[in-house]
């Protein structure tokens, strides 16, 4: 079985890619953003009609919140455009695509889990554009999961946790918001999801949400980092209910897994748990 993997520079790409290497029975393709940029529309055909994937693993995206604010057309252009080529690609070649959305595209006004079956209402530009790849997916093809996730970290690339890591490392003072509420998701998890669906080759197509269990603001978050590291004596760490950004974020953005956890043979680790756990891997 053949499997794409796009934008697999990109944290979610190297989970993917450590999690890939014990299952030696499949063949998997890594391509960035240098060997395949999703923009280019000529370059994607052909990549298509040559290796006619069975599985496309979308990790590409703009994923710069602020700097969506002020570049809209190159969010549009990766989240929306280049994911909707993308979707009549697998369409025409059969490719069951396996595409990753965001919490952000819900206003965050509740103040319950949101459902696969809540409204979307993005509020941020980044939100906006990973929304309108969604409908794009939805208006062309059937064979799909797209799998809706949150506050994604891992020791790969440029997050929230690493942010922390080396803040801390340099004695920073840290300054963190407890104004919004939502589920810190190690990609690790996600990865592991991922090659489960890929692996039992399910039908079981649609819209899912993913992410750890529990819930937690950005400065729970943070602070659990700092315990772990027995930084929390050492680094001084204040909670401030608005840290100012160019974009809005949903103040609520927990999302309700009772439907991939009723669907999929899985266990999804609470946040607590699994940060723990990366903290005692990496060290
Ligand atoms: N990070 C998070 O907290 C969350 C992410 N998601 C979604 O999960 C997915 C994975 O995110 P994550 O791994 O964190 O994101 P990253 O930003 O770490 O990775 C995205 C990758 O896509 C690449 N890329 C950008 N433009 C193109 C293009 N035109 N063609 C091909 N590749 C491109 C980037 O390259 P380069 O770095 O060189 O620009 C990067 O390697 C995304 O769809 C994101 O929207 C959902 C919820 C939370
Ligand atoms: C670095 C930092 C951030 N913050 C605040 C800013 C913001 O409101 C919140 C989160 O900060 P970040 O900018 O790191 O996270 P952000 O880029 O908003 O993360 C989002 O990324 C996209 C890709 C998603 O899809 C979302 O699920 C979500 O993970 O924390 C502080 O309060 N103090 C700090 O020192």
């Amino acid at each position: 079985m053949k499997i794409l993997v796009t934008g697999s520079n990109g944290q979610l790409g190297q989970c993917l890619q450590k999690h890939a290497k014990s299952l030696t029975l499949f063949d998997f393709k890594f391509e960035t953003l240098e060997s395949l940029d999703l923009t280019q529309e000529e370059t994607l055909n052909l990549y298509f009609e040559k290796h006619r994937p069975d599985f496309c693993v979308n990790c590409a995206a703009y994923t710069n919140v602020e700097g969506a604010e002020d570049n809209e057309n190159s969010a549009f252009q990766v989240n929306a455009e280049a994911v909707h080529k993308l979707a009549k690609l697998c369409e025409k070649f059969k490719t069951k695509l396996i595409h990753i959305s965001t919490d952000y595209v819900f206003d965050g006004l509740k103040n319950r889990p949101y459902h696969e079956s809540d409204k979307e209402n993005p509020i941020n530009v980044y939100g906006a554009s990973k929304f309108q790849g969604e409908t794009h997916i939805t208006s062309t093809m059937n064979t799909y999961f797209m799998l809706r996730t949150s506050w994604l970290y891992s020791e790969f690339g440029h997050n929230f946790f690493n942010t922390i890591l080396k803040k801390a490392a340099s004695q920073h003072p840290l300054n963190i918001t407890t104004e919004q509420i939502g589920t810190p998701t190690n990609a690790n998890d996600l990865a592991k999801f991922i090659l489960h669906l890929i692996q039992t080759d399910s039908t079981d197509y649609g819209l899912y949400h993913y992410s750890n269990k529990g819930e937690a603001t950005w400065y729970d978050f943070a602070r659990l980092i700092l315990e772990e590291k027995n930084l929390d004596q050492e680094i001084s760490l204040q909670a401030t209910f608005s840290y100012p950004t160019k974009a809005k974020r949903p103040k609520f953005s927990v999302l309700d897994k009772s439907k991939v956890l009723s669907t999929f043979a899985i266990g999804i680790p609470h946040w607590r748990e699994s940060l723990v756990n990366l903290l005692k891997e990496v060290g």
